[in-house]
């Protein structure tokens, strides 16, 4: 059975009227019950590529496969097997409407006769006690919460997540991961996820892709190094917070999507990603 949900192959994009690149030659796979964080500094083109996944933007050029199928061989694109939930804006609720409401609009938008459905969503994103709230009443994170039960409406394969912990402080920062982790076992979704929280990323995403508007990089998490990092953010890094029990621990040694030599580039991540 083929695993991998979405593969990109060299997708480069240019705005139009603009000559410079925003993404170039950018190559990744994704496979089922997995997660892909997205990282780089502002402006390096995390959201454009999540648009073009998402079928808002068409790339200049390369090819994007779902389900191992490339695009051109859909005759409609493949809405059906992803979720996206855009950067917060979206809830910007100045409109009365309840939380239960909400995502019930979109059960009945995609024709589903379950009635349990919403309440089922409630509960595995924490919220049953919130049901009848008004979403203008929620919390950053609570909002964030009803988006991702929606994007589960239509059960997924794949979670597009753009910056879901943007305003959150540390703590919710760590629950609404902790929710990620949960949809993605419960249902083998798989996820790519763009976020700025570098070391919640490493620790929760097994492969990681890192661009800037110059080149990118791609690979198992324990491959990455900390002049990796660097040279995408093109700043030095002091304080990365993530522990080494976590890389021997924790991390599945995945070594499909490695097209390197994984001892040498191993050690090196191990001297870096230290305590503070
Ligand atoms: N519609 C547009 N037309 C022209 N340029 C755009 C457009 N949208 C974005 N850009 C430019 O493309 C570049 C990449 O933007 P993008 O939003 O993808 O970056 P990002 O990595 O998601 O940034 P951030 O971390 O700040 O959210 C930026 O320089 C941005 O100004």
């Amino acid at each position: 059975m083929n695993d991998i949900i979405l593969r990109a192959d060299k997708i480069s994009f240019s705005y139009e009227g603009h000559d410079e690149p925003i993404l170039k030659d950018i190559s990744f796979t994704l496979k089922k019950g997995e997660s892909l964080g997205v990282l780089g500094p502002n402006g390096g083109g995390k959201s454009t590529l999540m648009k073009i996944i998402a079928g808002l933007l068409k790339p200049t050029s390369g090819e994007l496969y779902f389900d191992e199928k490339p695009l051109s061989g859909y005759t409609k694109y493949p809405y059906n097997l992803f979720s996206y939930v855009p950067q917060s804006s979206e809830l910007n609720a100045t409109m009365p409407v309840k939380v239960y409401e909400f995502i019930d609009f979109t059960v009945s938008l995609y024709k589903i006769k379950n009635p349990k459905l919403v309440d089922e969503l409630l509960e595995l994103v924490g919220m049953t006690h919130k049901k009848n709230a008004l979403l203008s009443k929620l919390s950053g994170g609570e909002k964030q919460r009803v988006l991702i039960a929606r994007a589960m409406v239509q059960k997924p394969k794949l979670l597009l997540l753009d910056e879901p912990t943007k305003g959150l402080d540390s703590n919710g920062q760590d629950q609404l991961l902790t929710l990620i982790e949960t949809i993605k076992k419960r249902d083998n979704t798989a996820v790519m996820i763009v976020d700025h929280n570098i070391n919640q990323i490493i620790k929760s995403c097994q492969n990681i892709l890192c661009l800037n508007r110059h080149h990118h990089w791609h690979d198992h998490r324990d491959f990455l190094t900390k002049n990796i990092l660097e040279d995408i953010y093109h700043c030095e890094f002091e304080h990365l917070l993530i522990h080494e029990k976590d890389l021997e621990t924790e991390h599945t040694h995945d070594h499909h999507f490695c097209n390197h030599d994984h001892g040498e580039k191993k050690a090196d991540a191990h001297t870096f990603i230290r305590r503070k």
